[in-house]
């Protein structure tokens, strides 16, 4: 039934606002400024979100409230609204008795963070018979609502239609099927519904007013046709009842302005033990989801659905945690980002474990202060995701950080190695200890340090690879150190053996292989026994030292065997040898150097002197000591390192092949012939040698010519000329030339000579048989032809 309020009523100190005009949407600005939730159309506002921000209610938490009013059409609502909360709802011209509020309002109240919702009134002559409005907008009140204010005249209670009795049940019945469960396991779930009696006039007593509506209340809770698990429970268990009446507005203006004065401290003062706002009624949506929230829970009304608070309150955490986890996660990933680039470029940050913790924990705080006041299992749910997004994130640089460690670690290694083992006095155990339990020391450091907390993540299998890297490097480098040392060791073995070789070799004697040899042994045994106090050192295994030892002697064998073919080189050799002959044939057994004479035995000297060298040849082709115990083992064939040579081991002591030997042989018997044509040269010389009268028979014949040369001054200028001449080539040094040029050309001379006259005195011999022999004979068959 229409509403029974009177008619002439004025409204005293808000303004009138012809429904025509009515705004659509959030019409004011500032922290009062309404909004318009539900319009007429019955849309939901897309605004809300963005007016609650202004409201500066966004960040508020559980720290809000809400009321929302339920009654008849211009039964007050707004007035009431506006005075209990400061808020600037329309209210109604009184001239003109007609529907002010339309669809769903919502405004702040005035310096409290209460959210107050003035709802079209129901029994609306506007909508006539269409009921579906009012149902759906208590049914939204009830459900986003912490405190229902039931709105109604006096004169109404008692009534069924009138005190909205009937749609009361119906959102009753529809409310049991929303909170029945929640009550049921103790949650949250409770609404207050606060009985306003407007316009008490105080004949009937609050308290019997207050009765009847209970009575009516419970009656109509024992109508409802609960769900059977529910049958048992009672109003009281879902509903909390309020009764408050204020007097007239109009007849006792001051009675009604004190009286509302004193229901706002009710919603206002928290001390209070009246305060309505109990913990019991929040609905324990954060502020920045209310919209969220209605929106979905309108949309469920509007689709006629039976309203699923618990699902709603999932969905929005769903929705709200996914947002905040957004929000955390964009700015988490512009910090994260920052180091991407220095960890991908193979930098080790400083202090990369720190931040990456500190990004890590603010991003989870954010999330945590934000989401945490959702569905307790959503946002559970979401933090293990992001948590996950989070740390796949970090896990790049996480394992980045260490790989870059890893690299400069073995780095740092390196050159602590190559600093150590500077000079000749160095340990290298000590060096490798040091530098290796820097190098890890550093990588565990960095490792720990880099560590996320509340993850799983470890540094150590990184670090096992370095360990075995950093032994690799290092047996490398003991390689290396002991191919320096062997190296070293065999240019001091060279030049030690080098000269005794040299002088044994040159003086060709039987025993010449046992002296050499005597020498390599003793320096190789000096040499192995070097290595052996620096091996130790090396930490060096058994089997490495005897590697080394074996490539040192095999080194040093082809270093011995260098040398020796050195000085048996072809030249070299025969020069030996045609000392050897010279000085037994050239020299006497004193060493003084022999003049041949016509007499002497020449071809017998030359004979013996030539078989005691040739003898040499077998001597040097072969090295074999006469003492057998000197003769050099080889070490067996080992796959050591350190022996880089081809040289064939197994015939290292054959010096010269037979083939060889009769080559040199050949060249050294040549070489020796010479020697005798020249000693036999030497004898005929000292025959014909001119007899001294001779040179003075010259000088008493050429006396004359001498003068004339003396005293005529043409001659005397080509003598002075020729001197002259003779005493620049000889400081020139040109004789041996000259003489050689001048015998030159002095036998071309001669050749050509010869070959003229040979040719001259040979041609009329051999020209008389030619002419009258076998041509004549051809020109005489010719012309018988
Ligand atoms: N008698 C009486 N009249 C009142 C009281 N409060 C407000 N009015 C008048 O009742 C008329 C309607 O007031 P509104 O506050 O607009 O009522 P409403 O319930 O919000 O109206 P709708 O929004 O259209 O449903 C106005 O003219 C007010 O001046 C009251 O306590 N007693």
């Amino acid at each position: 039934m229409a509403s029974a309020a009177p008619i002439n009523l004025r409204a005293q100190d808000t303004p009138y606002v012809p429904p025509t005009s009515l705004p659509t949407s959030s019409s004011q600005t500032g922290s009062t400024a309404r909004i318009q939730i539900i319009d007429d159309e019955k849309k939901f506002t897309p605004d809300l979100a963005t007016q609650i921000e202004r409201w500066g209610l966004r960040d508020a938490g559980f720290s809000y409230n809400i009321v929302a009013v339920f009654g008849s059409q211009s039964t007050g609502k707004s007035t009431l609204l506006n005075r209990l909360f400061g808020t600037t709802f329309d209210v109604m011209d009184e001239t003109r008795r007609q529907q002010t509020t339309k669809g769903i309002w919502m405004c702040r109240g005035k310096d409290m963070g209460v959210m107050v919702m003035d709802v079209e009134g129901t029994d609306g002559r506007e909508r006539g018979e269409d009921q579906d409005f009012e149902r759906k907008s208590a049914l939204f009140s009830l459900a986003s609502s912490e405190i229902l204010i039931v709105n109604l005249w006096e004169h109404q209670v008692g009534l069924y239609q009138g005190a909205n009795m009937g749609l009361l049940k119906t959102v009753f019945e529809v409310n049991l099927g929303l909170f029945g469960k929640k009550a049921q396991d103790g949650s949250n779930g409770r609404t207050l519904l606060l009985f306003v009696i407007r316009d008490h006039i105080g004949q009937t007593p609050l308290a019997n007013l207050q009765a009847t509506l209970t009575a009516d209340l419970n009656r109509i809770w024992e109508s409802l046709s609960k769900p059977t698990d529910l049958k048992d429970r009672l109003l009281s268990d879902y509903f909390d009842l309020a009764f408050t009446a204020l007097p007239h507005k109009i007849l006792s203006a001051d009675k009604f302005e004190s009286e509302v004065q004193e229901l706002r401290t009710r919603f206002v003062d928290k001390e209070s033990s009246d305060y309505l706002f109990k913990p019991a009624y929040h609905k324990r949506i954060p502020a920045d989801g209310v919209a969220f929230y209605m929106e979905g829970i309108w949309e469920q009304v509007q689709t006629n659905k039976d309203l699923d608070l618990p699902t709603q309150q999932e969905l929005l955490a769903q929705f709200r945690c996914d947002e905040i986890s957004a929000v955390a996660l964009a700015e988490f990933n512009e910090q994260a980002k920052s180091q991407k680039r220095p960890v991908e470029g193979g930098r080790v940050v400083e202090g990369l474990g720190a931040m990456m913790n500190n990004w890590r924990t603010q991003a989870l705080t954010r999330y945590d202060r934000d989401a945490s006041r959702y569905h307790k299992g959503v946002y559970g749910r979401k933090r293990a995701d992001l948590v996950a997004v989070l740390d796949s994130t970090l896990s790049p640089l996480f394992l980045g950080q260490l790989k870059n460690l890893h690299k400069s670690c073995l780095v740092t290694f390196k050159k602590e190695m190559l600093d150590g083992l500077h000079g000749e006095d160095y340990d290298f155990a000590n060096v490798f200890k040091r530098a290796r339990e820097k190098s890890e020391r550093t990588f565990s450091e960095g490792g720990k340090e880099a560590l996320v907390e509340g993850t799983d993540w470890s540094w150590e299998e990184e670090l096992e690879l370095l360990r075995d890297e950093i032994r690799a490097v290092a047996d490398q480098c003991r390689k290396d150190e002991t191919t320096k040392m062997i190296n070293l060791i065999e240019r001091n073995l060279k030049k030690h053996i080098s000269e005794p070789v040299e002088l044994h070799l040159g003086k060709a004697s039987p025993d010449m292989w046992d002296e050499i040899l005597r020498v390599f042994r003793d320096t190789l045994d000096k040499a192995e026994k070097t290595y052996l106090t620096k091996a130790k050192s090396f930490n060096c295994t058994e089997e490495e030292n005897t590697a080394a030892l074996d490539a040192l002697r095999k080194r040093g064998w082809v270093a011995l065997r260098a040398k020796i073919d050195e000085q048996t080189a072809d030249p070299i050799i025969l020069g030996k040898l045609r000392n050897h002959f010279e000085e037994r044939f050239r020299y006497d057994e004193q060493g003084v150097p022999r003049v041949w004479k016509p007499d002497d035995d020449i071809d017998s000297a030359f004979m013996k002197a030539k078989d005691q060298t040739l003898d040499l040849v077998p001597l040097y082709s072969k090295i074999s000591p006469k003492d057998t115990s000197l003769e050099f083992n080889l070490p067996s064939e080992s796959n050591d390192s350190f022996s880089n040579d081809d040289f064939d081991l197994s015939t290292s002591p054959v010096i010269f092949t037979e083939t060889k030997c009769l080559d040199l042989t050949n060249k050294f018997r040549r070489d020796a012939d010479a020697y005798y044509v020249e000693a036999k040269r030497s004898t005929v010389a000292s025959i014909a040698q001119i007899p001294y009268w001779i040179y003075g028979v010259l000088v008493v014949l050429g006396w004359n010519e001498a003068m004339l040369v003396l005293f005529n001054p043409l001659y005397f200028a080509f003598l002075l000329l020729a001197m002259a001449t003779s005493y620049i080539i000889a400081q020139l040094g040109l004789v041996g030339p000259l003489f050689q040029v001048t015998r030159t050309v002095g036998s071309e001379i001669q050749r050509q000579a010869t070959a003229r006259l040979r040719e001259h005195f040979s041609q009329p011999v051999l020209a008389e048989p030619v002419q009258v022999g076998p041509s004549r004979d051809r020109e005489e068959v010719g012309q018988i032809q």
